[in-house]
């Protein structure tokens, strides 16, 4: 029997996101970009609406206006502009849809020299900006974070040259999917769990802007018919992604809108880029209770007794720590990731191998080696949400 943690305070309680969150003193000091509370001042409200199908443009100057990611018609257009820097014309896009095309785990977006002021809102894509020099690119299309650069050290994340961006029911290769309502092939972790590999919201175009500012933006997502008859829930979820000067943070809100309890288990499934992952080592995990390969349910049988994790990749990992310590540090080289997750029990280490690279289409020959997942996880410990309440986790990624 999986125990569920239960985030039901009462209709409308908020769990986890009211207690100090790792970096909460860094947005006093400044260090981070402006939490939601502090955007009532700065921020536009694009005003979602329930079936409104695009998420709707900013309007700025012109001198503001970031045509690689503005004048494209569409989100495709503007996807493949904030991926890689470049436009492709519809007639070039495979099957409608437009692959990023960035080398090998490195995005080329285009130089920070616009003024501090948000800076691009299109249909498919938001570029935030911070005082530092960083940037971090938002696809709409499936919530996903795209790129995550800092001026001394460059892109942080890893999108495979062949993802697919923008095609509804594609999940995208790279940057950070959100993995929900249903981690990996859990299908029986959770009650009513839907039965889709690492759930939909990945792949949705259901997202919309409802706030941004320079260095935040929240997307929010209710369910739409399509995604009733996979799930018969009703939810609001809003993300919110941050930019601080050196940090990246991530927020999930999930309100049970419907009648009964809502159950569910998931991950932010983050690829860091790294040059060879063979390089890379976590460490933090050292004691925790591990499943070498992920199955349907968590087993947790196995201890981990090393204090560096490593990739060899020639083999597939697959590592799954349940109800874990919520800092760990992703070594590559003499780059330093500091990894912090609230109210998310597990943390999860994937890289496909040299061995299993050809189970993945989207993924070309050699760049399994370009990445690492290291992943903030619920899933060995399905969440379990009131009606009227709001479940909240919170993952931040500072550099150091
Ligand atoms: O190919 P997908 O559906 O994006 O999943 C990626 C990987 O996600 C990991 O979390 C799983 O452990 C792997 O089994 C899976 O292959």
């Amino acid at each position: 029997m999986v125990k569920s943690s239960e985030a039901a305070l009462g209709a409308g309680a908020v769990v986890g996101c009211l207690l100090a969150a790792p970096s909460a003193s860094s947005f006093a000091t400044g260090q981070q970009g402006a939490p939601p509370s502090r955007l009532l001042e700065q921020k536009i409200r694009l005003g979602p609406t329930r079936g409104q199908s695009h998420a709707p443009s900013l309007k700025q100057p012109p001198q503001q206006q970031r045509p690689a990611l503005l004048a494209a018609a569409g989100a495709g257009a503007a996807l493949a502009g904030a991926a890689g820097g470049r436009l492709r014309p519809a007639g070039a896009a495979r099957r409608g849809v437009i692959a990023a095309r960035a080398s090998a785990g490195v995005l080329h977006a285009p130089p920070v020299a616009a003024p501090l002021t948000v800076s691009a809102a299109g249909e498919g894509c938001i570029r935030l900006r911070h005082a530092s020099g960083a940037t971090c690119d938002v696809s709409v299309y499936a919530a996903n974070v795209l790129s995550w650069r800092l001026p001394d050290m460059g892109e942080q994340l890893f999108m495979s040259s062949e993802a697919v961006l923008g095609q509804p029911g594609t999940a995208i290769r790279g940057g950070v999917p959100i993995c929900w309502p249903q981690f990996g092939t859990f299908d029986e972790a959770a009650t009513g769990a839907p039965k889709l590999k690492h759930g939909f919201v990945r792949q949705s175009n259901r997202w919309q802007v409802s706030e941004v500012s320079e260095d935040a933006v929240s997307l929010r997502l209710v369910p739409d018919a399509e995604m009733l008859k996979k799930w018969p829930s009703e939810f609001e979820f809003i993300y919110t992604v941050s930019l601080g000067a050196k940090s990246l943070r991530l927020k999930m809100e999930v309100t049970n809108t419907g009648p009964q309890p809502l159950e569910f288990t998931g991950c932010l499934h983050t690829y860091f880029r790294c040059e060879a992952c063979t390089d890379v080592a976590v460490e933090g995990l050292k004691g925790e209770t591990v499943d070498v390969g992920i199955g349907d349910f968590f087993r947790g049988t196995e201890v981990e007794d090393r204090e560096q994790v490593t990739f060899d990749g020639k083999s597939e990992i697959q590592l799954l720590y349940g109800s874990t310590a919520d800092a760990i540090v992703v070594k590559d080289g003499d780059r330093r990731l500091r990894l912090t997750k609230m109210n998310m029990p597990d943390w999860v280490l994937w890289n496909i191998g040299d061995d299993n690279r050809h189970t993945l289409p989207d993924l070309p020959l050699g760049e399994q080696r370009k990445y690492v997942c290291v992943e903030p996880g619920f899933a060995t410990v399905p969440q379990r949400v009131k009606p009227g309440a709001t479940w909240c986790a919170m993952h931040e990624v500072e550099a150091l």
